[in-house]
């Protein structure tokens, strides 16, 4: 008996858990097994369906006070205002079932049926105005909400944002920073969604008080028996709620392909493949069939649901029956009078009306005050990874950067080595040219963020002036440098803002940024583009108009130049340009070091090199050569050396083939090649 029992308890348990989700025969074809989304930014999937109810009504005043706090930080007047509003739609709540109970006890009453007529008109009158009351009060707390909820979205974004933008580059690269990150961007919105239904519990609670508190001045048995009606449909709200939420986990991955697969159909890099090779048809003979397993899913959790809601319905029903059939014995026996047991059935009614919206929108607040809470542990977490704030000023004028015994490892690398014990000094003033030169991967970048003051080292250190950059302003840091990098970002904005947004702390220098246009070789492109420097430089929106590569990287040049910075760190500046624009990029800078600004340029290009004051050659993470170029040739079993043939003798002509046409000319059909010298 027991063990049919037992049996017929983990059937119920297997249905209520579903199926193990089945690989799909699209899966196996189009992923190669099972997906597994890296869902690791969201700690809180499982949290939804681990709410019981007793945690959820233990839980219910912390949370409604959370986001009372929350709305009281943005605005303590709208606040108030929702507050008194919501207290005072309760009141009239319950004023308006006593005034119910009041008429009809008018009306029941012995007597002239005019004269109880007359009596009611008052009483209803009043009653009119308490409705009235609660209608005035529903439209105040919606008139408040309205503007609260958004304010305390934007305040608890603004705390978001500003955090990630002050937090060292190593925490940003942390992964379980990073996780933090991702996870609290979530609790912006939901400090705001927080509001609504925390409005919503209190109103719906006010109302379920309201009933309560009427029924127990009608008769005390009517509290217990309004909460036996109640305690099945909730349990049954919770229980569908948390059998869709460990439906979803187990679903996710499956409705997220599928949605991939949509969205591959229109996405504007593949329509070409789509069309060419009849990719179509495909992938949507894979999306129905990824979509008809969930819609089996679906099937079967609606199953489930309605028979939990039936069975609900029968228990919540059998004690609503026992409430009427109490209530005909009071009346019989004379205990209760008719129109008090016509309250207690208004009253009965308005405590179950929003009960399921209730145990639903704890169940959200929950559910959203973890993300809120995870913004609250970023916003503390990255006080101890903030950039820190003050700190020595810098030495005027910098004269030398020393790197001494540097070493440095990422967060995120294993903790190996990138840099390690890396001595240089680079002259910072009088303007020069410091080429990085060195395999990929083999530190330059690295070195040139640690110069900026990106990273700090973690061993060894960074001295400006004899000062260790620890100790200094770090701002002042930034302030000092420039950076053109080959992947720099392409602000989606007009094209003046491309330019200019490395100096946004003083207006835009009109001359100046002509200057920097010139400089970049900018100038003709930002006159042909639609509408000169205020076109806007993104597809995303209407008008924008994109550019290719190497305008980008242009700009980005004009950019590092506009910032007007002594430090000037250019990481591969022309890997994107033409011929003609990389020699003239490289003359600029070194017109730039002639006038008097330091240089340090990273590139694989070893014929700009050979302008360079002076080269550092870096080999896995060591700085391994040091000189002038023509010190660092004139050594043959050097590294420098190395890099160098290397990339001359792809320029050699092939033996046998003559020399090709000249510059600009057409190759001709005998494939000559054209010979050029990589250095003098
Ligand atoms: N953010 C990062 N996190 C972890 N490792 C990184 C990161 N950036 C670079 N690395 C690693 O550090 C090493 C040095 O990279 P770095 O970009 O400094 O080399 P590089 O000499 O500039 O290379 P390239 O010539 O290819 O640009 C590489 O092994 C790289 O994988």
């Amino acid at each position: 008996m027991r063990a049919r029992r037992r049996a017929a308890a983990d059937r119920r348990r297997a249905a209520d858990h579903g199926p193990e989700v089945e690989i799909s025969a699209s899966e196996r074809e189009l992923f190669g097994g099972p997906l597994v989304y890296d869902t690791s930014w969201s700690q809180h999937e499982d949290v939804r369906y681990q709410l019981d109810l007793r945690s959820m009504i233990g839980g219910m005043p912390g949370l409604v006070g959370r986001a009372v706090g929350l709305a009281w930080r943005a605005d303590r007047r709208a606040t108030i205002q929702v507050a008194a509003a919501e207290l005072l739609r309760g009141v009239s709540q319950a004023l308006g079932l006593l005034g119910v109970n009041w008429l009809l006890a008018t009306l029941l009453a012995g007597g002239e049926i005019t004269e109880r007529l007359r009596d009611a008109v008052p009483v209803a009158v009043l009653l009119g105005l308490v409705a009235g009351l609660g209608a005035v009060c529903g439209a105040v707390s919606t008139l408040a909400t309205g503007p609260l909820e958004p304010k305390v979205e934007r305040l608890a974004r603004e705390r978001y944002l500003e955090r990630a933008y002050q937090v060292e580059m190593r925490a940003m690269e942390d992964e379980d920073f990073h996780r933090l990150l991702e996870s609290a961007q979530y609790g912006a919105t939901s400090a705001r969604n927080m509001i609504r239904h925390a409005v919503s519990v209190i109103a719906a609670l006010l109302s379920l008080a309201a009933a309560g508190a009427v029924l127990t001045t009608l008769h005390w048995l009517l509290l217990p028996m309004l909460l036996a009606i109640v305690l099945p449909r909730a349990l049954a709200t919770l229980s569908v709620a948390r059998r869709r939420y460990r439906s979803f986990h187990r679903w996710v991955q499956h409705s997220r392909a599928a949605a991939m697969l949509g969205r591959l159909m229109t996405n504007t890099d593949a329509a070409p493949e789509i069309r060419v090779h009849g990719v179509g048809p495909y992938i949507l003979r894979h999306f129905r069939g990824m979509s008809a397993s969930q819609e089996g899913e679906q099937a079967r959790l609606a199953r489930l649901a309605a028979r939990t809601e039936l069975l609900a319905a029968l228990c919540a029903g059998a004690a609503a029956l026992a409430t009427y059939l109490l209530l005909a014995g009071l009346l019989w026996t004379g205990a209760m009078a008719l129109a008090a047991a016509g309250t207690a059935v208004l009253a009965i009614r308005t405590g179950t009306a929003n009960l399921d919206g209730l145990v639903r929108q704890i169940n959200y607040l929950h559910e959203e005050s973890l993300y809120v809470g995870d913004l609250d542990r970023l916003i503390v977490e990255s006080e101890h990874h903030r950039i820190p704030r003050g700190g020595g000023a810098l030495p005027s004028p910098v004269r030398t950067i020393e790197f001494d015994r540097v070493c440095f490892a990422y967060p995120g690398g294993g903790g190996e080595p990138v840099l390690t014990d890396v001595s240089l000094t680079l002259p910072a003033e009088g303007g020069a040219v410091v080429a990085l030169v060195g395999e990929n991967g083999s530190g330059k970048s690295t070195l040139a963020k640690l110069l900026c003051g990106l990273y700090l080292p973690a061993g060894g250190s960074i001295r400006w002036n004899g000062v260790d950059v620890r100790e200094l302003d770090r701002q002042a840091v930034f302030g000092h440098c420039a950076i053109v990098h080959q992947d720099h970002f392409r602000w989606p904005m007009t094209a003046r803002v491309n330019a200019t947004i490395s100096r946004t702390d003083r207006p835009v220098d009109e001359e100046r940024l002509a200057d920097s246009a010139a400089h970049a070789g900018a100038d003709r492109l930002v006159a042909e583009l639609p509408r000169g420097w205020e076109t806007l430089l993104s597809r995303t929106f209407k008008g924008g108009h994109q550019l290719s590569g190497g305008q980008w990287q242009r700009l980005g040049i004009a950019r590092a130049h506009y910032r007007d910075a002594p430090l000037l760190v250019v990481d591969e500046p022309t890997a994107a340009l033409d011929a003609r624009a990389e020699a003239r990029v490289f003359e600029q800078i070194r017109s730039l070091a002639d006038r008097g600004q330091t240089i340090v340029l990273i590139t694989h290009r070893m014929a700009s090199v050979r302008h360079a004051d002076v080269v550092h050659v870096l080999h896995e993470g060591r700085l391994v050569e040091s000189g002038t170029p023509e010190e660092l040739l004139a050594d043959a079993s050097g590294h420098y050396r190395a890099l160098h043939d290397l990339q001359a003798a792809q320029f050699r002509p092939v033996p046998g083939q003559g020399p090709g046409p000249a510059r600009g000319g057409k190759r001709p059909t005998g494939g000559a090649r054209r010979t050029v010298e990589v250095d003098g």
